[in-house]
């Protein structure tokens, strides 16, 4: 594996090309606008720099990092990589276009992997004519911190194309959990209606945003409430992980809160717009 595009530089993109660069692999960072690069290289550097800051990291291997790194508004940056990791938007569609193009461009031996939260693995990969090397590789938020990586099998997944994404989550110091497609695969079956519950019971009045975060991360030890949580995934994620969920099922318990809709229609999605269920704009 010498070479990574990773498909979009926002809060998932940017932190999983960062784990990459780390371990010593050189990654494409390609995102639709030169704002938006400019914005994910700024806030690289702001996090890589907090870290020397902190004496978690010195300026060599800050360098060294920064080396593996670039970015780009060029698709066709994708057409020698050995893998691509797209992290763009949580729209089926969308999806489904960018692996559509992504197909056609590249190399044959290419594997094409997702970081979807929550969609059909065998659905996206329904746009490429290579089902059978298309993957969900699922990281966490924040990718640069937590261990667990979701390996995802699609229907046409190979065992070739699972096994050499299982072992490159362990050679990037993560731990693979192998996994079989199902609507919000593990982690977000369990966590995402429960960030639901949390927002709906501020929506209901039984406590506030502050109540029942401090209720969840003293009662069940928590490192954070599911509204702070719920805000630094990003309530346009979370939306969309429960309207698959909702879509795939129709059962009713994955239905969204409506002041989660509410929030998102408002524009209101978390750390990455500065206002969420908290206020980030002063930070
Ligand atoms: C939606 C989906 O599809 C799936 C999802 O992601 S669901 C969301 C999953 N995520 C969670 O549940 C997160 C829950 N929250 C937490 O675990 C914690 O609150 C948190 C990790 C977010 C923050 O914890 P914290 O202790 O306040 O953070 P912070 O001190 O900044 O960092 C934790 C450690 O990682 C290190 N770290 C931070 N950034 C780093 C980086 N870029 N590279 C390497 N290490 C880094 C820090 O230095 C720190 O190390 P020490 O513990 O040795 O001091
Ligand atoms: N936020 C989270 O906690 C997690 C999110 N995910 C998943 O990762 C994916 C990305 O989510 P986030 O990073 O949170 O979203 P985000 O909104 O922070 O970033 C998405 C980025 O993709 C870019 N983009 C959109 N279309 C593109 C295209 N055609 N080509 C390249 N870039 C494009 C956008 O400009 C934006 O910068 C989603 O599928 C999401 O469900 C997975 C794990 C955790």
């Amino acid at each position: 594996m010498k070479k990574i595009v990773v498909i979009g530089g926002g809060t998932m993109g940017l932190d999983i090309a960062q784990v990459f660069a780390r371990n010593g692999y050189d990654v494409v960072v390609r995102d639709i606008k030169d704002e938006i690069i400019q914005a994910s290289e700024a806030r690289l550097n702001k996090g890589l720099d907090k870290l020397v800051g902190k004496g978690k990291l010195d300026e060599a291997k800050k360098a060294e990092i920064l080396s593996h790194m670039s970015f780009t508004t060029e698709l066709a940056a994708a057409a020698d990589a050995d893998l691509v990791v797209e992290a763009a938007i949580e729209n089926l569609d969308i999806k489904k276009s960018i692996f559509a193009e992504l197909d056609s461009l590249c190399k044959p031996e290419t594997i094409l992997a997702s970081n979807t939260s929550s969609i059909s693995i065998t659905a996206i990969a329904a746009a490429t004519k290579r089902p059978d090397k298309f993957i969900g590789m699922h990281f966490f938020n924040p990718a640069t911190v937590m261990k667990l990586v979701e390996v995802i099998r699609g229907a046409h997944t190979s065992d070739e194309t699972y096994k050499t994404i299982a072992e490159l989550a362990a050679a990037i110091g993560k731990e693979p959990v192998e996994v079989n497609e199902a609507p919000g695969f593990v982690v977000n079956k369990i966590l995402v209606p429960m960030i639901n519950e949390g927002i709906d019971l501020v929506y209901t009045g039984v406590a506030s945003v502050e109540g029942v975060d401090t209720a969840m991360k003293l009662g069940a030890n928590h490192p954070m409430g599911p509204l702070a949580l719920g805000d630094l995934i990003g309530l346009d994620v979370c939306l969309a992980i429960m309207d698959t969920l909702y879509d795939e099922t129709h059962d009713p318990k994955y239905r969204a809160s409506l002041l989660l809709r509410k929030m998102v229609r408002a524009g209101k999605l978390g750390r990455k717009t500065g206002i969420g269920f908290y206020d980030y704009s002063k930070k």
